[in-house]
């Protein structure tokens, strides 16, 4: 388990320091797939090199089960890292690249000879071994990364962004690679990335990030159904946030309504929130589009777009109050004419701005 405790980084001094991560806590449970996301610039890169201890903190601690790891050169924590651009000794065979870290800690040749074979079997190289890594496609080469990066067994193994020189086909298959790696090695993976699909697909749990401090943690299907911040429902895919008012709270349930509608039953970001105007999110594909006059209808609109996308359309409308939502829709209906929008209330959700 990995604990950072009220961590600050800045770089600089005075006027013209940059506060990278401020005032950051976050636990990383044992053996699972990690993942830090957000925007470029908000301090994944900090907070991954913090831990590798490439950068020590201003403040705060990292504790690795249990004990502070602060005073541990890089190379003496039970951590490893995989980077953007591989870092491979290009005229180097395959192996030698896999055995390196364990030449640099004097295992025995034995020793290292059969780890080798393990990790190249892991990521399905066997057959490369003696082939130098420049005549590896990019593909190969990312495998040759993390099977030199997994060779030592560390404890955690840090992934920064390992996948963005990859092409789109490429990436998926890697992306299952990885999870299917962390999943047979158990090794703590804390995986750096700001492509929100790739985080959904592949971790146990995502910290989203923003501005230097961690805005939610939770599950891909958590983050996903139940954001907890405008920031949160608006960087995890294509929500639509939709003006209403809060009418207070029955237990942990609120009461909301559109307009001059009824009021609707809803789950919150917090319980906290003062009645009166507030924000839902809303996913455009718990959304149905009925008659303007449905009794059913929660909102009501003009369309004002509609965009082919191949599986469907997407509608977008122009609710009364000016705000446009997106629709996915098989059949649109023409622009210009007026909808009503029904949505299951179970997947409107109040978010905390
Ligand atoms: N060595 C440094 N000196 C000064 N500022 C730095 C340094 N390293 C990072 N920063 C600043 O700290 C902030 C966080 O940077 P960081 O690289 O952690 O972001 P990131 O989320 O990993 O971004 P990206 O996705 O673009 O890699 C940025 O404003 C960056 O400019």
């Amino acid at each position: 388990m990995i604990d950072v405790k009220n961590v600050t980084k800045r770089f600089g001094e005075g006027q013209a320091a940059v506060t990278a991560l401020g005032d950051v806590s976050l636990t990383i449970p044992e053996g699972s797939f990690f993942t830090l996301l957000g925007p470029s610039g908000c301090g994944k890169t900090t907070l991954l090199r913090l831990i590798a201890g490439f950068e020590l903190p201003t403040e705060g601690e990292i504790a690795l089960d249990g004990e502070s790891i602060g005073h541990l050169a890089p190379n003496n924590r039970p951590v490893n890292t995989v980077f953007q651009n591989y870092a491979l000794f290009p005229h180097m065979s395959v192996a030698r690249n896999v055995g390196f870290g364990l030449e640099m800690l004097k295992r025995p040749k034995a020793e290292i000879d059969s780890t080798i074979n393990e990790m190249l079997d892991l990521v399905q190289l066997g057959e490369f071994a003696t082939r130098r890594v420049d005549q590896l496609s990019g593909g190969q080469q990312q495998r040759v990364a993390l099977a030199r990066a997994l060779a030592p067994r560390p404890k955690v193994l840090l992934l920064d962004e390992p996948l963005s020189a990859l092409d789109l086909k490429l990436r998926k298959g890697m992306q299952s690679e990885l999870k299917r790696l962390q999943h047979e090695t158990g090794i703590t993976f804390v995986f750096v990335t700001h492509d929100q699909g790739e985080a959904l697909a592949m971790s146990d749990q995502i910290a989203v990030m923003s501005a230097g401090a961690i805005r939610q943690v939770g599950t891909p299907e958590e983050i996903y159904t139940a954001p907890q911040s405008r920031f949160v429902a608006d960087f995890i895919g294509d929500t639509n946030i939709v003006n209403a008012t809060l009418l207070g709270f029955d237990g942990d349930a609120a009461k909301i309504k559109f307009g001059e509608g009824t009021p609707l039953t809803v789950h919150a970001a917090s319980t906290s929130l003062s009645p009166g105007p507030v924000h839902v999110a809303l996913r455009p594909e718990t959304i149905h589009v009925v008659d303007e006059r449905a009794e059913t209808a929660l909102l009501r609109g003009e369309v004002v777009d509609s965009t082919y996308f191949g599986a469907g359309s997407q509608m977008l409308v122009r609710l009364e109050d000016g705000v446009s939502v997106h629709v996915q829709v098989s059949t649109p209906r023409p622009v210009g004419s007026r909808v009503g929008l029904e949505c299951d209330t179970s997947m409107l959700h109040v978010l905390e701005d």
